[in-house]
């Protein structure tokens, strides 16, 4: 299978329902989504769920992830640990989308206790529909990538 057209999601306890809505939303989309859970609300740990849906994208399994906790940023924390990984929390649109136009992100992250379903499934499109857009924008994400080492 291709990372082509294909999402991992994962999130914590606290954003079953969202990520379940958006994996519905970026499917009827034409999207593949590879929902990697949990599934249940039972307290969990955010890096787990965000390190396990980075490397699904870093491995090349899936073109993009989609990440989500109550703020979006514990989870966007963890998933940034995993080499080649670029991930950002967004509370709106222009910055879903700018961070795929400047910074390549391949992953969003998103907090559930921070903006609602709708806000959120137009953060996902603004992010799936924009490109990057190369140039002096890919020189810096390859200065990120050299922070790699
Ligand atoms: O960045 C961390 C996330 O917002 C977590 O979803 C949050 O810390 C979980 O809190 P609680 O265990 O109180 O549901």
């Amino acid at each position: 299978m291709t990372a082509s057209k294909r999402i991992v999601l994962s999130s914590d306890h606290a954003a079953i329902e969202l990520r379940q809505a958006i994996a519905a939303h970026i499917a009827a989309l034409g999207w593949e989504a590879v929902d990697i859970g949990p599934t249940t609300t039972e307290s969990t740990h955010y890096p787990k769920h965000g390190q396990a849906a980075a490397r699904h994208v870093a491995s090349g399994d899936c073109q993009f992830g989609i990440v989500l906790c109550g703020t979006g940023q514990g989870i966007m924390m963890a998933a940034n640990k995993v080499k080649g990984i670029r991930c950002g929390v967004c509370v709106d649109t222009f910055s879903a989308r700018m961070i795929r136009q400047h910074n390549d992100a391949n992953m969003l992250s998103i907090g559930v206790r921070v903006v609602g379903e709708g806000l959120a499934l137009d953060i996902v499109d603004a992010f799936l529909t924009a490109h990057f857009e190369g140039g002096r924008h890919a020189t810096r994400v390859e200065m990120i990538e050299a922070l790699e080492g």
